[in-house]
């Protein structure tokens, strides 16, 4: 269970190290990629600040160009940051020498890649033991753990075939595999399921989660796609031009865009399967009937989807009921409030001349 934290982050690309040191003091004073640019200096990652907690999953999102990797590559020590510090479980990585980081990133830092990265010429069950074999585990050890972590990944049987006898998502889950096999505390997945069918894709998703729910890793997830962000991410880091622009869970970013980019980004986002009952949901109010009377309307929990909810709501002749794991009652959605939800909070309710005319 581990933490990782990253302070005031910055890589520059420049010849001379004097222009980084500028450029940082430059960006400090509030320039942008563009003015530095001029100079042939690149600003790949400005003032990068976050903390993921053990067993969070921390989406980075941003286009191609946004720093995304360059601050991966700056969490498992690959590129030294030009200023900052990043934790490791109060560790600072940026101090440690080359040798303490390569006994770091490979006994506790794991990465899955986009293009699986597989051995074509071992089996399975070799691939998954890769990172075992490069700590130096003993060979009937190591292929019980990465026998294990295929198990995990539902790959059991599967151990002594071949790369390419598998499909595009076996071969991630056997790169997934690897990553579990050395029970490190922290994996990075650089854009892992980009190269997947969509179906594919989602399936992959669903893993993670799933197995995330019993092994509570630390998870950095890089991806261009807000979609897979919002379904993955307990926290989600927004890169614009070198920059975090926003940070927050799938719903802040939703209903709260810190500026006119992330609103632009997310106006396609469907908010009905993001968006769950919690966020919509009013304290139990004493109007709503119950269990205790007599009730027997079907509840929602806090977790589920808008769209779901509709389909409950439809049916339920007044507020859905959300109901904690004992089934008391947590909180409850008038219909109104989720329709209004699901279109655009924001809109003003309308005034109209049928009201007087009703009355
Ligand atoms: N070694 C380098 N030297 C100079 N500039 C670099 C270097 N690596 C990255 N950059 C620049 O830093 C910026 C951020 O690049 P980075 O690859 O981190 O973005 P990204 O969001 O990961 O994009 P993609 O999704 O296309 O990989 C880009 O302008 C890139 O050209």
């Amino acid at each position: 269970m581990s933490t990782l934290q990253a302070e005031h982050v910055y890589k520059v690309f420049a010849r001379r190290p004097g222009d980084r040191a500028a450029a940082v003091r430059a960006l400090e004073r509030g320039a942008d990629r563009d003015e530095l640019r001029a100079d042939g200096t690149t600003a790949a990652v400005i003032d990068a600040s976050f903390r993921v907690e053990p067993g969070e999953i921390f989406v980075v999102m941003g286009l191609s160009g946004s720093g995304k990797s360059t601050l991966l590559r700056m969490l498992n020590g690959l590129l030294e940051p030009t200023a900052g510090r990043i934790l490791f479980d109060g560790e600072d990585l940026t101090a440690l020498g080359a040798r303490e980081m390569r006994h770091v990133r490979s006994t506790r830092i794991s990465m899955v890649f986009q293009h699986f990265a597989l051995f074509p010429h071992r089996d399975v069950l070799a691939n998954a033991a890769y990172g075992l074999e490069v700590q130096g585990v003993p060979r009937a050890e190591r292929e019980r753990r990465a026998a294990e972590a295929l198990t995990l990944c539902g790959l059991g049987g599967w151990e002594k075939s071949w790369p390419d006898e598998l499909s595009g998502g076996m071969q991630q889950r056997v790169g997934l595999a690897r990553a579990l096999a050395t029970d490190a505390d922290l994996l990075l997945m650089d854009e892992s399921f980009s190269a997947l069918d969509p179906l594919i894709r989602r399936d992959m998703q669903d893993q993670l989660l799933e197995l995330q729910r019993t092994l509570k890793k630390t998870i950095v997830f890089i991806t261009h796609d807000l979609n897979e962000a919002m379904r993955l991410g307990d926290s989600i880091a927004v890169m614009r031009d070198g920059r975090i622009v926003q940070q927050g869970t799938a719903e802040d970013i939703l209903t709260r865009p810190a500026d006119d980019y992330v609103a632009s980004f997310v106006q396609d986002v469907d908010r009905s399967r993001v968006l769950t009952a919690d966020a919509v949901m009013d304290d139990a109010p004493e109007d709503v009937p119950d269990g205790a009377d007599g009730c027997t309307c079907p509840t929602v929990s806090a977790d589920t989807p808008l769209a779901d909810l509709c389909a409950v709501s439809a049916r339920v002749p007044h507020a859905v009921n959300v109901t904690d794991a004992e089934g008391a009652v947590v909180g409850s959605v008038p219909q109104d409030r989720l329709v209004a939800f699901i279109g655009d909070e924001q809109r003003p309710p309308m005034a109209c001349a049928c009201a007087e005319v009703a009355a």
